[in-house]
């Protein structure tokens, strides 16, 4: 291994599913992936319940027997090893976790969604500044290679200007049949609901292809109109959102965004994209279309009006399969494919080398740009939160 690469040390808050997914995928050798500059290692996770389930997570994931495990959280942000802590608590925590990791020096990189609402991310956006210290929402999608093609291929102006973007996320779930009503998905505690999970997900659709993709000084704020339904326990079971977003004249006028999440539709109901594409961006010259799932797609597909027909599939490499290196996560990874996570830690040890403070392909600014448009949708919709994790209050004890 080269000793010119940069080497982030990762502490790891929480210990559940999506904790495990990305910590594995955070110790395949980058090498697998093209990358030869960085590497990251864990040196410790923390659980909220014992100290005990942080050393089995640790063993479980394969990190170095040198790890340390802890039983509270507080413990780990205090690690003077640890450079960046990765937050995998439900929604409803975030803000409290991620505040007790920067009021202790920590740079963070923090689950989506981001807060609860737009108030709290803004204090942790204001908190890292005044610390000096790197923070980013996981909105791991943006960092895959297939988002830069399309961004690119938005930028590059091969569809002309664009002036639409649909994007779909729902996932069939049978809720009332495969959830609890304590899961963190559908439990207002815990700040579930569709938008906050899902919706995300066809929001960043949305804002990677009309947003990002203009000069920082042209991206203005969408208004909002949606609707969503609730699920019995409160939280929302199916969002829709249309978004304009202004632009001038000169770059072909105000843009619209169909973000769209549910928990009892599929966008792609028999598994096989026989329903088409989940996301779709239309310009002047064509479209480019990208295939379920919205938050780990494989494929995509340009149309353009002259004929021009181009589709691309996109791989997660791991370690090959003969290793027998498997990630998990259902059938979506079987040996040698990773989930993916790998490339936002990616950015974080590149953000953290070039002494970066935010992430490159979602600004934090953009982040509470759509904090505030969940925020509207939760508002027209009204869905609130439980005072206690809807507070900026800090610390609070949840
Ligand atoms: N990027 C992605 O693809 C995905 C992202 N996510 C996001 O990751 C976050 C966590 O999701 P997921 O891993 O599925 O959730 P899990 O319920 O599997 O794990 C959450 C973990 O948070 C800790 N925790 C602390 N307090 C609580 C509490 N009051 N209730 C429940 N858990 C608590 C627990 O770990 P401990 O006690 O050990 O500290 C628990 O294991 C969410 O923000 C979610 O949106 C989820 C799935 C996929
Ligand atoms: O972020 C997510 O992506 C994958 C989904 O299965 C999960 O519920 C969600 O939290």
């Amino acid at each position: 291994m080269p000793s010119d690469r940069y080497i982030l040390k990762w502490g790891i808050l929480a210990t559940g599913g999506i904790a495990e997914t990305f910590t594995r995928d955070l110790l395949v050798n980058p090498e697998y992936r093209g990358v030869n500059n960085v590497v990251h290692t864990v040196v410790a996770a923390a659980s909220s319940s014992s100290a005990e389930r942080a050393k089995q997570f640790l063993k479980k994931v394969g990190a170095a027997e040198t790890a340390k495990a802890y039983g509270s959280y507080k413990e780990l942000v205090v690690d003077k090893d640890v450079d960046i802590v990765y937050i995998a608590t439900p929604h409803s925590h975030h803000y409290q976790n991620a505040m007790l990791c920067l009021e202790a020096g920590k740079n963070v990189l923090c689950e989506k969604a981001f807060t609860v609402n737009a108030a709290q991310t803004k204090l942790l956006v204001a908190k890292a500044k005044e610390k000096n210290l790197f923070l980013m929402e996981a909105v791991w999608t943006r960092y895959f290679p297939l988002s830069v093609y399309v961004r690119e291929t938005i930028t590059s102006g091969r569809l002309g200007k664009v002036h639409r973007t649909f994007a779909d996320l729902s996932m069939a779930m049978d809720p009332e049949k495969t959830l609890q009503d304590s899961h963190r998905m559908v439990n207002p505690d815990l700040a579930g609901g569709a938008l906050l999970d899902l919706g995300i997900y066809a929001l960043t659709w949305v804002f990677q292809t009309l947003y990002d993709t203009q000069p920082a000084d042209a991206r203005k704020a969408p208004t909002v109109l949606s609707t969503l339904k609730k699920y019995h326990t409160g939280a929302d079971v199916q969002t829709t959102m249309l978004l304009t977003f202004p632009r001038s004249d000169e770059a072909g006028g105000d843009a619209h965004g169909i973000a769209t999440t549910g928990m009892r539709t599929a966008a792609d109901p028999d598994g096989k994209g026989t329903a088409g594409p989940a996301i779709r961006v239309q310009g002047e010259k064509g479209e480019i279309q990208v295939f379920h799932p919205a938050f780990r797609p494989t494929k995509t597909k340009v149309i353009l009006t002259d004929g021009t027909v181009e589709e691309k599939t996109f791989d997660f490499p791991g370690p090959p399969k003969e290793t027998g290196w498997q990630n998990g996560f259902g059938d979506m990874n079987p040996p040698g494919v990773a989930h993916g996570m790998y490339w936002e830690a990616d950015e974080c040890a590149y953000a953290l080398r070039e002494g970066r403070k935010e992430g490159k392909y979602e600004s934090l600014e953009e982040s509470i740009v759509i904090m505030e448009t969940m925020d509207e949708v939760r508002k027209q919709g009204g869905l609130k939160y439980p005072e206690k994790i809807e507070t900026t209050d800090y610390p609070v004890d949840l």
